[in-house]
């Protein structure tokens, strides 16, 4: 943005919508679209621009004319600094109005489908505290308030324990409460911060690539179980058993406390050794009497209620009578595969990464599913004639892609194979909609059904049900 754009204020901006990454939508007087930060729609503000591009801005509210009725009061201390619960500002039921908005948009703008009714949005029971998996980065570089900043103090310790503040990868805020994981998750978090810093464990600097302690990982389930998961930058046992020994003893209700020493640049554990140090390497979730063993690196649904919902509704539209043969592409660690076996003759989930396979079958055989087929491969690919060949015609394709939805080749090849009905369950209902747009000569939309896995988030799921035209 050029700097004669720079501090351009709008004054008394309506502001109609909500989307574009949980940012506020409204019109500047030029024509273009404005994307705010920290509004609801309702509110009317005078709007400073921060970003100028052809056919939108984004920016930011500086002074309000009026308060939009839409708005509740934030219950989290952090609200406003840390990026994780954009809409913690908007009552629940706009949260889900707006959801469907964006839902029904995306498949009329993008996927241009004849459309059936749509369901409205299955909301969530929980809408704080329900995520089952929470990262958090420890940073020796707190990210100040700007009244800290303004007191002129030198603040010499600078610990955080919490969130990277949006767009800004080597500054943490501090979390003294977050309100989307249940207890003792907080109880962890603080416990870890406080005591690595009294026993003066350094805190990870991203800049300098420094300090021992980089990230700290709390998995709950409903079976009860807890995993903690410390991520140390270089060996130092006897600080590492320091730390991990306070933490046994101070939650003897951790069953699984792992850690990992990663000397790499990042901070993924994806590539890197995880090391079990008392309990077990795993916890286990459940659902409908199915069992998921899940590792420090497992991938699994992080709303598990919603996630038994959204494979409910899955189920339905699949519709399966007992002698049909489902694809489950995407499959990941096999839990929508399992979740159908039951009413289908046989089922084949393919999936890229080959640990959640090995996950998939482990699951399978505990699970006592016999007539589940699990095979790592990449979905561009996987569809060879041989493949078809050796393991059936699908009746039916369920699929629930990554956010960047299926490649095209991937669609090509469904329309190659021409099932009688595809489930198209998506966490991104614009690529969903491009998707079914390429699908909409053969196939034509007959249910669809949005899900909210994230309550205070823009995001939102949906299921699709296609059946041949
Ligand atoms: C949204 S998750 C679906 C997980 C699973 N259906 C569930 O509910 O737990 C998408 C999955 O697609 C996998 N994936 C991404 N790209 C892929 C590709 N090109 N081929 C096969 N699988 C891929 C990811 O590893 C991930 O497990």
């Amino acid at each position: 943005m050029g700097r004669r754009n720079k501090n351009k204020v709008f004054e008394a901006v309506e502001v109609t919508g909500a989307g574009g990454k949980g940012k506020g939508i409204g019109n500047s007087p030029d024509g273009r679209i404005i994307f705010i930060d920290n509004v609801v729609p309702g509110d009317i503000a005078d709007i400073k621009t921060t970003k100028k591009r052809k056919s939108y801005y984004q920016g930011t509210a500086v002074n309000f004319h009026q308060y939009s009725d839409k708005r509740t009061e934030p219950v989290c201390q952090h609200f406003g600094t840390c990026g994780g619960c954009k809409w913690q500002n908007m009552e629940y039921k706009y949260q889900l109005e707006y959801k469907q908005d964006e839902v029904l948009n995306n498949l009329i703008r993008v996927g241009k489908v004849d459309l059936p009714e749509v369901t409205p949005i299955l909301g969530s029971k929980e809408i704080y505290f329900y995520r089952n998996k929470m990262e958090f980065s420890f940073s020796d570089s707190r990210w100040l308030t700007p009244e800290e900043i303004n007191s002129g103090q030198d603040f010499d310790n600078k610990n955080a324990l919490g969130f990277h503040i949006p767009g800004m990868w080597d500054k943490i805020l501090d979390i003294k409460k977050c309100h989307l994981q249940e207890d003792p998750s907080n109880a962890v978090r603080n416990f870890v911060k406080e005591f690595a810093t009294d026993n003066k464990l350094s805190f990870f600097n991203a800049r300098k690539q420094e300090g021992l302690l980089r990230t700290l990982m709390i998995r709950t389930s409903s079976t009860g179980e807890l995993m903690v998961l410390i991520q140390f930058f270089y060996e130092d046992r006897e600080k590492r058993e320091l730390l991990l020994e306070a933490v046994a003893e101070m939650f003897p209700e951790v069953t699984s406390l792992q850690y990992v020493i990663n000397e790499k640049g990042n901070d993924t554990i994806y590539d890197q050794e995880v090391i079990c140090y008392k309990g077990r390497d795993h916890i286990f979730e459940q659902m409908e009497g199915l069992q998921f063993k899940i590792n420090a690196k497992s991938f699994y649904q992080t709303n598990s209620a919603q996630a038994y919902e959204l494979y409910k509704i899955t189920r339905d539209f699949a519709n399966l009578q007992g002698d049909e043969i489902v694809y489950d592409l995407y499959t990941g660690t096999g839990t929508i595969a399992q979740f159908v076996a039951k009413k289908a003759k046989k089922v084949v989930g393919v999936e890229v990464v080959p640990e959640a396979i090995i996950d998939a079958k482990e699951n399978a055989e505990r699970n006592q599913i016999n007539n589940a087929e699990f095979f790592v491969g990449d979905m561009k690919k996987v569809f060879s004639e041989s493949f078809i060949n050796t393991h059936g015609q699908p009746d039916v394709i369920i699929t629930d892609p990554p956010r960047d939805g299926m490649h095209k080749d991937v669609v090509a090849q469904i329309i190659g194979i021409l099932p009688e009905r595809i489930v198209y369950v998506s966490c991104n209902s614009a690529t969903q909609a491009r998707d079914l747009s390429l699908l909409d000569e053969y196939y034509k939309v007959t249910k669809v059904q949005p899900v909210d896995m994230f309550p205070q988030t823009h995001h939102v799921e949906n299921v699709v049900c296609l059946e041949r035209k």
